[in-house]
């Protein structure tokens, strides 16, 4: 009886298997019978390996990498083709004509971001921006891009980025005197670390933790490789957050057996989520364990929380949205009780009380002004009660808040939204996507996440709000977005800076021309922030670390000394004359170009039956993947040229271009955000380094180095990165009033 049921189970075991192996080899049919050409498939892995190891026709087997993999198949298959990640097929478009057509023309359909098996979901209340789609996104882009595109807001940031910029590259580099080569690379990594957590949170990294070693438990000093040279650097704490996220990054790209089977068995990525959860039970070189277990508990746990909750204290407000239920989501740092973090924090508030009354602008701050949470006014003098029941409250909020916004937007889709959609596009060309979409929608089968929501009117979307999930989730991925890519793309400059002295020169003599509008940076420069000690090893900053806790507990005291007196006009006069400046701008447009840093990220998912695209050619059916071959398009001579793309000649953007053809920041509606703060970020770096430094490279390497700017950068699969980042620096003279 039991070998009997023991057969029959592995009889349908052995079918099931059998059957899904049969429907993978059907799959791999798919992209022929669409019409798409491109490289042949294996079993299982589709073609996958050729990410990783060049085929043998190359002289020897190297390595290669998904943009230059891209950019071999494109040169062999044509503008448009297809490939298979384990049997999911996935369209490329090389051509900034079928790129306008989908990312532009067409993006009210396209713009869902291709999503990976083991990303996180969008429907997950934790996901970001990055990784959300349909309404959820709509929602979410509104509510970001009025911060993040603000230009006040990024005169502000500009601010901070200047600050930051003294603090750590100008700093390091005084310290660091006798060294004759600098790591640029280390160096902009600080700069951006700095820079973000200021734009996040109002305050400088060191100022927000150098004084409370209670709130960093994270901040081991045998995190750094050398604490004594760090803390001198006054870089202590900057340091070990570069380190935590560097190691992320890491993370991101190894490789893992669970990422790797749940690309080539999508089906089961349940199983392989699962576990994911588990793995921390097995041995973690087999599943790779990521250094940042759950990056969103590290980062709420060490900053945001903090924050939060003397945000809520300092207002004076109480958060309550439904009182008695007990919060489940203690992930994030809520916990329905006291704990002694709270406690000490509350005995602290005052000090951070008085820098949030300076209503400084800051990320956090605007993105919960954007949440759903009722300010209640409460006793102050019951404060230390008030910030626990906030604790406790805010938590309720931020899983109630989230109701009212999705169903409005239900709302609003149900009654108006689809009939809207499909009456704006009659004047159309009517393509038989479209009809099919009517069709779908007579038959009420329109699922509301398959439409986007770009016609409705502006007052609709001013009731949109964001759940607290998402204001904090948001936060913490203006790190990932931005710590790694614009600190390689400033690497990148420094690159071009110190092996093109005719293009350094043209930069120079813009940044003459424009002394007067940029005198920030000198001046600020000249009020020195570090002193060396004469007799022994030990530097001295102006607001050296004190890891005791000090009897000032003004933990913005330093701030207050910084020389950071420029009102908003002039912020904004430095950032106007930063975007007037042709050269510069053309110059990073450039380095860009040849180097675009985090081409993968531009990926969509058609979220429509049948996408018609280039007058009726071609067909892109529901739920395929689309990636651009970014390369490829950055290097034709047909939209780059008459000069050869190859060469680095920042000229060629007083020529106008194709709308599709410069797309180191995607395009389209789902086009990258912080792309003014990035460019305003790396234009203020160049223009500080040269007004500062003069910068070459490194006496480490020979001539042929020298002249080597493209050999010199290395390229990883997911986004580019500098290997050679050791520049030789000097002082100097040639800027100086
Ligand atoms: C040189 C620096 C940067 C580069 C090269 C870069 C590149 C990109 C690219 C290629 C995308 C995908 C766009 C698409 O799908 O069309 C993207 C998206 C995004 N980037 Fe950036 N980025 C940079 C800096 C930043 C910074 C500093 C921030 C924020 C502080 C940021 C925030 C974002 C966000 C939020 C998205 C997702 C937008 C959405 O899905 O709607 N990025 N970025």
């Amino acid at each position: 009886m039991i070998s009997k049921n023991f057969s029959i189970i592995l009889g349908s075991a052995s079918v099931v298997f059998f059957g899904y192996l049969y429907y993978i080899k059907k799959c791999y049919n798919y992209l022929k019978s669409l019409g798409y050409d491109g490289p042949r498939p294996k079993f299982l892995i589709g073609n996958l390996l050729e990410f990783i190891i060049e085929p043998k026709t190359a002289q020897n087997k190297s390595f290669s990498h998904y943009s230059k993999t891209l950019q071999r198949w494109t040169r062999i298959y044509g503008k448009i083709y297809g490939f298979y990640e384990g049997h999911s097929p996935v369209l490329v478009l090389a051509d900034p004509d079928l790129v306008a057509d989908v990312f532009l023309n067409q993006s009210k359909l396209v713009t869902f971001r291709r999503s990976f098996p083991m990303s996180k979901k969008s429907s997950d209340p934790n996901a970001d921006i990055f990784v959300t789609n349909g309404i959820r996104w709509l929602r979410l882009r509104y509510g970001l891009e009025k911060i993040m595109l603000n230009t006040k807001n990024n005169a502000k940031c500009l601010e901070y980025a200047d600050n930051s910029f003294i603090n750590t590259f100008i700093a390091q580099n005084d310290l660091n005197k006798t060294q004759s080569n600098l790591d640029i690379s280390a160096q902009t990594k600080f700069f951006m670390i700095q820079t973000i957590f200021t734009v996040i949170f109002g305050t400088e990294l060191n100022n927000f933790i150098q004084k409370k070693p209670h709130i960093h438990t994270v901040f081991k000093r045998q995190d750094l490789e050398d604490p004594r040279l760090a803390e001198a650097n006054n870089l202590y704490f900057t340091r070990t957050v570069c380190h935590k996220f560097d190691k992320a990054f890491e993370d991101f790209e190894t490789f893992s057996i669970l990422k790797f089977m749940a690309l080539i068995s999508p089906e089961l990525a349940f199983v392989w989520r699962l576990c994911e959860k588990f793995k921390f039970y097995f041995n973690s070189y087999f599943f790779h364990v990521p250094y940042f277990a759950d990056p969103m508990s590290w980062f709420y746990s060490n900053f945001i929380e903090k924050h939060l909750i003397i945000y809520t204290q300092e207002n004076g407000d109480v958060l309550k949205l439904r009182a008695n239920s007990e919060s489940n989501d203690s992930h994030l740092g809520f916990r329905a009780g006291p704990n002694r973090a709270h406690m000490r924090l509350q005995s602290q508030s005052q000090n951070l009380n008085n820098f949030i009354n300076r209503k400084q602008f800051c990320y956090l701050n605007s993105f919960l002004s954007l949440t759903y949470i009722p300010i209640l006014k409460s006793n102050q003098s019951e404060n230390g009660r008030r910030v626990l029941n906030s604790v406790k409250d805010f938590s309720e909020s931020r899983r109630s808040a989230r109701l009212p916004s999705l169903s409005k937007i239900d709302e609003i889709k149900k009654n108006n939204e689809s009939a809207k959609f499909l009456k704006k596009d009659e004047n159309r060309a009517r393509h038989p996507s479209i009809d099919r979409l009517g069709r779908l929608q007579s038959r009420s089968r329109l699922k509301s996440s398959n439409l986007i929501l770009n016609d409705l009117e502006s007052e609709d979307f001013e009731n949109w709000k964001l759940t607290v999930n998402e204001a904090l989730s948001n936060t913490l991925l203006m790190f990932f977005a931005g710590y790694e890519t614009t600190s390689t793309a400033i690497t990148f400059c420094c690159k071009a800076i110190s092996t093109m002295p005719e293009q350094r020169e043209k930069l120079l003599d813009e940044i003459k021309q424009n002394w007067a509008k940029l005198k920030f940076n000198l001046e600020k420069f000249k009020i020195k922030p570090v002193k060396i000690k004469n007799n022994s090893n030990q530097f001295e900053t102006s607001s050296s670390i004190d890891l005791q806790d000090s009897e000032d507990d003004d933990v913005f005291e330093d701030e207050k000394k910084t020389p950071s007196s420029n009102s908003l006009d002039e912020w904004n006069e430095l950032y106007e004359s930063l975007e007037n400046m042709n050269y510069l701008d053309m110059f990073v447009k450039e380095v860009l170009r040849l180097y675009p840093i985090a081409n993968s990220m531009v990926s969509r998912k058609c979220a429509v039956d049948n996408l018609i695209i280039n007058n009726g050619n071609y067909r892109i059916p529901k739920d395929m993947n689309i990636v651009v071959d970014v390369l490829s398009i950055h290097y034709d001579s047909v939209w780059w040229g008459p000069v050869d793309p190859k060469i680095f000649y920042p000229e060629r953007f007083l020529t106008e271009r194709h709308p599709a053809v410069w797309l180191p920041f995607g395009i389209g509606s789902r086009k990258c955000l912080g792309i003014k703060l990035a460019m305003s970020q790396i234009k203020l770096f160049v223009v500080g380094l040269l007004q500062n430094y003069i910068i070459d490279t490194s006496k480490d390497f020979n001539d042929n180095d020298k002249l080597d700017f493209s050999e010199s950068i290395e390229t990883k699969d997911v986004i580019y990165t500098a290997y050679l980042s050791c520049f030789s620096i000097t002082k100097s003279q040639n800027l100086e009033i």
